[in-house]
C-alpha cells in the first residue's frame, strides 16, 4: 500500500488521481492532506510513503518521529495539459507564483526543461506586493496567491508527479509494469502532441491561405512588426521592389527599403503619398495596426487609386438622413415659392422628379427637401453624383455586383445603391453624363422595378423613389441622341425647373443676409455690384464670392473687396443712360405702360423701351406686369437711383 501526503486538500487530489490511473490496478492507495488531517488510521499499513514535497516531508517527520516506512519525496512537473496555455503566452518575463520558494525553484526548472524558454520566471516573494511592469504570473494553481497589480493570471493547475518518481514507485514494489505505466504516462503527452500537431496543420494551412489571398490582390503589401521586421508581403510587393517574397520575411524593414523612394515614405509623418517606381506611378498609404502593433504598407497603381478614393469621396455623399427641408431653401421670388410649392405637391406622390437648373441652383437641396416631406421620409435617403464615377465604378455603386466578380470583389457579393435605398429615396445627380450602358439599366429599374447586380442572374425588385438632377438641357441631349427619349420621358413624369439666382433678384438679398455672418454689413455700392453681376456659379458662387469678401476685409464690405470677376464683370454690365432714362421715369412708383413711357421719353422708341424695360426687368429693376398693366420700379431700381449705404 501506498500512502500519499500532500500539504493541501487541492494537491493530495490531483495527485491521488494521477496514481489511482497509472497504478491503482496494481496497489492500494490512501491519501491525507497534512493541512485537515495528521494522524490518518491507516498510518500502520503503509508499505511506502510518497510525499507531494520536501517541505511536506519534513512536517510529516516531525509530527511521526517514530515511524520508519520507506519514504519518497515526489519531483513533480507541469501538467501536459496546460502547455498550450504557456506556448499562447508571448516572450518575455512572467512572475513565477507558488507556496515556497523550493516549489518556485521547481517549477522554473520544469519550465526551462521542458523548452518554454520563451518565458523568463521571475520568483515571487510573499512579502513583495508590487512587481513594477510585470503584468503576468504563471501559478501551479495556487492563483489566490498572485499580488493585486498582476493583472493577467495563469494557473496551470497543480503540478503531478514526473516520470521519474513514478518509476521509483514502480521499482521499490518491484512491479513488472514499467514499459506500461510509462506507456499510460505518456499517453497524455502524446494525445496533446497530437492537438499540437493538428493546430499546427491548421495554422500552416491558414497561412498558406492568407499568402494566397495576398497574392491575389491587386495591391503591393508589406507588414511589418513594432521591431521593423517584415512579416508579410505579397508578390506584387517583391516584383516592384526586385527581389524574392521569401527573402523579405523576417528581415529589418528599414535595411530593404532604405534606399529606395518606400523608405523616405515610412519615416515621413505622410499616411499617403505619390512615388515614381520604374517609370510608374504609384501611390502609397500607411496604417498603423493595433492587433501587432506594427504597420501595414500598401502600393497602388493611380488607376486603382483613383477608384477607390472616388468610391470612398461618394460613399462619404451618401447621406443616411436628409439635411434639408423645403424650409431650408431661401426664397422669396415668385418663381422659386411657386417652385418649392410644386416641390411639396411631387413630394407626396411616388413618381420620379427630375429637377433641372444651371449649377449651383440649389438642386441637390431640392432633392433633400422631397424625401424629407415625401411619405417615404423615415426611409433611407441616398445621393450619388452619377458624373463623378467611371461607368464600372458607378454600375457596381448602383446595382451591386455578385461574388467573384472582378478581383477585390467582396466575399458574398455586395449591395448596390438601389437596394440600400429600398424604401426610401435615391437622389441620382447629373444624370445627363450617364453612359448608354448605364441609360438601358436605368431603363429597366424605372420598368420594372427590378435590378440585376453585375455579374449576377437574378432580378431583385426593388421599391425607390428616384429624384435626379442635371444642369444640362436634356431635352437638347435627346435631340442629339446623347440621352435616350424613353428614359427622358420616365425620369420627367414630374419635372421641377428650378430658376437662375440673376433672375431671383428678390431672393440675391436674402441668400446674402443668410451667409453673411451677423458682424458684417455690405455697404449699398457693393450691393450693386453684386445685383448686377450675371451669377453665372449661381448660390454656389454666390456664397464663395461673400466667404472671400469676408474674409479679406473688415467692416462694411465695399464693392473692391469683391472677386476681381464678380467686380470687373458688373462693372461692365452697368446700367447705360437709357437704362437710367426710363428709370427716372418710372421713379414716381405708378405702373406706367408702354406708351406712357414712350410719351415721356421722346429719345427713346417704342421698341427700344420695351428691349430696355426688358433689361431692367432681368436686372430686377423693374417689375412687368402682364398685359396693359404696365411696369413699375422696384426697390432695387429706387436704392439704384438714390443709393444709401445699406446695412444689414
Ligand atoms: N435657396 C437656397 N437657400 C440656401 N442655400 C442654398 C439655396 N440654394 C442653394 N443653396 C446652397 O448653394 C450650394 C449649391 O447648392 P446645390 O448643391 O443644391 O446646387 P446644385 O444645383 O445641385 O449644383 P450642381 O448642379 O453643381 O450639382 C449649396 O451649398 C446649397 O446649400
Amino acid at each position: 500500500m501506498i500512502a500519499l501526503i500532500a500539504g493541501s486538500k487541492k494537491t493530495e487530489q490531483v495527485l491521488l488521481h494521477q496514481l489511482i490511473h497509472l497504478l491503482g490496478d496494481f496497489l492500494v492507495i490512501k491519501s491525507c492532506a497534512l493541512d485537515e488531517e495528521q494522524n490518518p488510521p491507516w498510518i500502520g499499513s503503509a508499505d511506502m510513503f510518497v510525499f507531494s514535497s520536501f517541505s511536506v516531508r519534513t512536517e510529516w517527520e516531525a509530527l511521526h518521529p517514530a515511524l520508519h516506512t520507506y519514504g519518497l519525496t515526489g519531483t513533480r512537473t507541469i501538467d501536459p495539459e496546460s502547455f498550450s496555455l504557456l506556448l499562447k503566452q508571448p516572450e518575455g518575463k512572467v512572475l513565477l507564483v507558488n507556496d515556497d520558494s523550493t516549489s518556485i525553484e521547481e517549477t522554473a526548472e520544469s519550465l526551462y526543461q521542458l523548452g518554454f524558454t520563451h518565458l523568463t520566471p521571475v520568483p515571487y516573494d510573499p512579502a513583495r506586493m508590487y512587481y513594477g511592469e510585470l503584468s503576468t504570473a504563471i501559478t501551479p494553481g495556487e492563483p489566490e496567491r498572485c499580488p493585486p497589480s498582476i493583472s493577467h493570471v495563469i494557473d496551470i493547475g497543480v503540478r503531478p508527479f514526473n516520470m521519474a518518481t513514478l518509476l521509483n514507485i514502480v521499482s521499490f514494489f518491484q512491479l513488472p509494469l514499467a514499459s506500461s505505466i510509462s506507456e499510460r504516462y505518456l499517453q497524455t503527452i502524446v494525445q496533446l502532441q497530437q492537438h499540437l500537431l493538428k493546430q499546427e496543420e491548421h495554422t500552416k494551412a491558414l497561412n498558406a491561405h492568407y499568402h494566397e489571398l495576398l497574392n491575389q490582390m491587386d495591391d503591393a503589401i508589406l507588414a511589418f512588426n513594432k521591431a521593423g521586421h517584415i512579416t508579410a508581403a505579397n508578390e506584387r510587393m517583391a516584383a516592384l521592389l526586385n527581389m524574392k517574397e521569401e527573402t523579405l520575411l523576417g528581415r529589418p524593414v528599414k535595411n530593404i527599403l532604405n534606399e529606395t523612394p518606400i523608405g523616405d515614405f515610412l519615416t515621413s509623418s505622410d499616411r499617403r503619398k505619390f512615388v515614381t517606381i520604374n517609370n510608374k506611378e504609384y501611390l502609397q498609404y500607411k496604417t498603423v495596426t493595433s492587433s501587432f502593433e506594427g504597420s501595414i504598407l500598401t502600393i497602388k497603381s493611380v488607376e486603382a487609386a483613383y477608384e477607390v478614393e472616388q468610391a470612398a469621396k461618394k460613399a462619404q455623399l451618401q447621406v443616411l438622413r436628409p439635411q434639408y427641408t423645403l424650409d431650408d431653401i431661401i426664397a422669396r421670388d415668385p418663381q422659386m415659392t411657386a417652385a418649392k410649392e410644386a416641390a411639396r405637391k411631387m413630394a407626396a406622390s411616388s413618381h420620379p422628379v427630375l429637377i433641372q437648373g444651371e449649377t449651383g441652383v440649389g438642386k441637390e437641396l431640392f432633392a433633400h427637401a422631397i424625401h424629407y416631406n415625401s411619405p417615404v421620409w423615415q426611409g433611407p435617403f441616398f445621393a450619388v453624383n452619377a458624373g463623378a464615377m467611371t461607368e464600372s465604378l458607378l454600375m457596381s455603386e448602383l446595382f451591386g455586383y455578385e461574388e467573384g466578380t472582378f478581383t477585390g470583389a467582396q466575399k458574398g457579393g455586395r449591395r448596390g445603391l438601389f437596394e440600400l435605398a429600398s424604401g426610401g429615396t435615391l437622389f441620382l445627380d447629373e444624370i445627363g453624363d450617364l453612359s448608354p450602358n448605364v441609360q438601358g439599366q436605368l431603363l429597366r429599374v424605372l420598368q420594372e422595378g427590378e435590378i440585376r447586380r453585375v455579374g449576377g442572374d437574378r432580378n431583385i425588385s426593388v421599391e425607390v423613389r428616384i429624384v435626379t438632377a442635371t444642369n444640362k438641357m436634356l431635352k437638347e441631349e435627346v435631340q442629339n441622341n446623347m440621352f435616350r427619349k424613353d428614359l427622358f420621358y420616365r425620369l420627367q413624369v414630374l419635372p421641377l425647373i428650378i430658376p437662375p439666382l440673376r433672375s431671383r433678384k428678390e431672393d440675391l438679398r436674402l441668400l446674402i443676409e443668410e451667409f453673411l455672418p451677423a458682424d458684417r454689413t455690405i455697404s449699398s455700392e457693393a450691393l450693386r455690384v453684386l445685383e448686377s453681376y450675371s451669377w453665372p456659379g449661381n448660390i454656389r458662387e454666390l456664397k464663395s464670392c461673400l466667404a472671400y469678401a469676408v474674409t479679406l476685409s473688415s467692416g462694411e464690405i465695399q464693392p473692391e473687396d469683391l472677386p476681381e470677376a464678380v467686380h470687373s464683370a458688373a462693372m461692365s454690365d452697368s446700367l447705360t443712360s437709357e437704362h437710367e432714362t426710363i428709370l427716372s421715369a418710372l421713379a414716381s412708383s405708378e405702373r406706367k405702360s408702354l406708351k406712357q413711357l414712350a410719351e415721356e421719353v421722346s429719345t427713346l422708341t417704342l421698341q427700344q423701351i420695351r428691349l430696355r424695360i426688358e433689361e431692367l426687368h432681368q436686372r430686377g429693376f423693374v417689375e412687368k406686369g402682364r398685359g396693359r398693366m404696365g411696369s413699375q420700379i422696384t426697390r432695387a431700381g429706387l436704392e439704384h437711383l438714390s443709393p444709401r449705404s445699406e446695412s444689414r
